[in-house]
């Protein structure tokens, strides 16, 4: 059974990148998706963006929906304080040991926990089966029709303080008409808006950022 686009990005990094340099394992995978094979990594450019959020965020517990092969855990795990973890919900089997691999190579399995299963179902048991008390920062980069009720799960289970930050990937590419509906207008949530570009291509893209203010 020959191999998967994943397995083939985990090759390229496992045989290029720096063993414990976080930066060498994103370059390698976004030079491997932007010349070999085009993957949903939220890439270089939307990326910077991420990192200034991160930043700005400076979060202790982060919460990451859709890990697929990890470069975004990556991408946020690298920036996070000692004391801070980040949780990774990835529900296709095939891509959490991938992404497993990937965040181990780039040194960084002590800073990720990736929690295996659908969101909806993980995100009520993050408080009793987790320990977790509230989401300094969530990145939602799962299935696009998943972001507005995965984040009103979020609101019912009390997992959102008073300044906890969403970022949404893909606002324009495939899109995320609910999550924006839902997160806009809203008085619950100060929103900002990034216009991008869709990972590796020239298509516009763009990403959210929802403020909660409890
Ligand atoms: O479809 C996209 N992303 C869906 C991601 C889904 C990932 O989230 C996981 N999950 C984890 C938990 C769940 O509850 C459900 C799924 C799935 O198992 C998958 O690993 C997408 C598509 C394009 N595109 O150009 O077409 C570009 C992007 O940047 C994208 O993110
Ligand atoms: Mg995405």
């Amino acid at each position: 059974m020959d191999q998967s686009k994943e397995q083939r990005i985990l090759n390229s990094v496992s045989y290029n990148a720096i063993k414990g340099d976080a930066e060498s394992v994103l370059d390698c995978i976004d030079k491997y998706c932007s010349q070999k094979e085009w993957a949903m990594n939220v890439g270089d450019e939307k990326g910077l963006i991420l990192d200034k959020i991160v930043k700005e965020a400076d979060p202790t517990v982060a919460l990451e929906l859709g890990t697929y092969c990890g470069y975004s855990a990556v991408r946020i795990a690298r920036l996070l304080k000692p004391s801070a973890h980040l949780f990774s919900i990835e529900f296709n089997a095939e891509f959490v040991p991938i992404a497993k691999e990937i965040i181990e190579i780039a040194g960084l399995e002590d800073k990720v926990t990736i929690l295996e299963g659908h969101a909806q179902d993980i995100i009520p048991q993050l408080k009793t089966k987790y320990n977790v008390d509230t989401l300094d920062f969530v990145f939602l980069d799962h299935w696009k029709d998943r972001y507005a009720p995965d984040t009103i799960l979020l609101e019912q289970y009390g997992l959102l303080r008073k300044g906890s930050i969403l970022l949404a990937d893909n606002i324009g590419f495939p899109g995320a008409p609910d999550f924006l509906k839902h997160v806009r207008n809203n008085e619950h949530y100060e929103c900002t808006h990034y216009p991008s570009h869709l990972e590796y291509m020239k298509a516009p893209d763009a990403m959210e950022k929802a403020v909660y203010l409890g």
